[in-house]
């Protein structure tokens, strides 16, 4: 359900040092599982540049944007929101609606996933309240369901575009090559050679 229509995730709150590692992940998740961009508040710095250089070596389209105004996104957005939590209706109930409204009305889709408490605010604007499970967990986990379940499982096909190296998926072994594919092979750090098995194990 990609064509012209955004999907943006909104991490809505950061704790500085605490939160890097999630909304980090956050902003991966988004990247890998198809979003076209992910906002993080503006004290996540750190995290934005960490999706950014991901997405410089493992290839786009994908925008990462600071910004302070978090409540002010949520109330203006021009299109369908859906808020990720425990408390939500369920996202196998809910998830054919979602897509139905971001088609009918070619919308663009707002994902909102929190960090610690979010206002209830958020709950009132957003057009879907939805769990990934009734049970709490966590917003990378919520996000990853949320959007495998929106683009049906399609995003995995997905190709990337301005990658500087590609993974080569293979039963054993890590292996990333040059994005041509021919020009010799390097590590997922950008060093020379491949590493197997039998060399190393994160
Ligand atoms: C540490 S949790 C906070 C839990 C919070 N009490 C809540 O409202 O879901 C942080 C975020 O993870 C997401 N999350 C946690 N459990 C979820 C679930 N079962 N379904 C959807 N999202 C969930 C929500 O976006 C939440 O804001």
């Amino acid at each position: 359900m990609h064509e012209e229509r955004e999907v943006v995730v909104l991490r809505y709150g950061h704790r500085p040092g605490r939160d890097d590692r999630m909304t980090t992940h956050v902003g991966l998740t988004a990247r890998a599982l198809g979003a076209d961009r992910v906002i993080f508040p503006d004290n996540a710095g750190q995290s934005a540049e960490t999706v950014r250089d991901i997405t410089d070596r493992f290839g786009g389209p994908f925008a990462v944007e600071l910004r302070a105004d978090q409540k002010a996104i949520v109330r203006n957005w021009d299109g369908v929101v859906v808020h990720l939590t425990m408390y939500g209706e369920r996202v196998q109930d809910v998830e054919g609606d979602v897509r139905e409204d971001v088609r009918a009305g070619n919308e663009d889709l707002l994902v909102v996933v929190g960090g610690e408490k979010v206002p209830w605010a958020l709950y009132e604007r957003a057009d879907y309240n939805v769990g990934v499970t009734n049970q709490p967990h966590s917003e990378v986990a919520g996000l990853a369901v949320f959007l495998d379940r929106l683009f049906d499982g399609e995003e995995l096909e997905r190709e990337w575009t301005d990658a500087d190296r590609r993974v080569v998926p293979e039963a054993t072994g890590k292996t990333v090559v040059d994005a041509d594919g021919d020009a010799g092979v390097v590590d997922a750090d950008g060093d020379a050679g491949s590493v197997h098995a039998d060399e190393s194990v994160d």
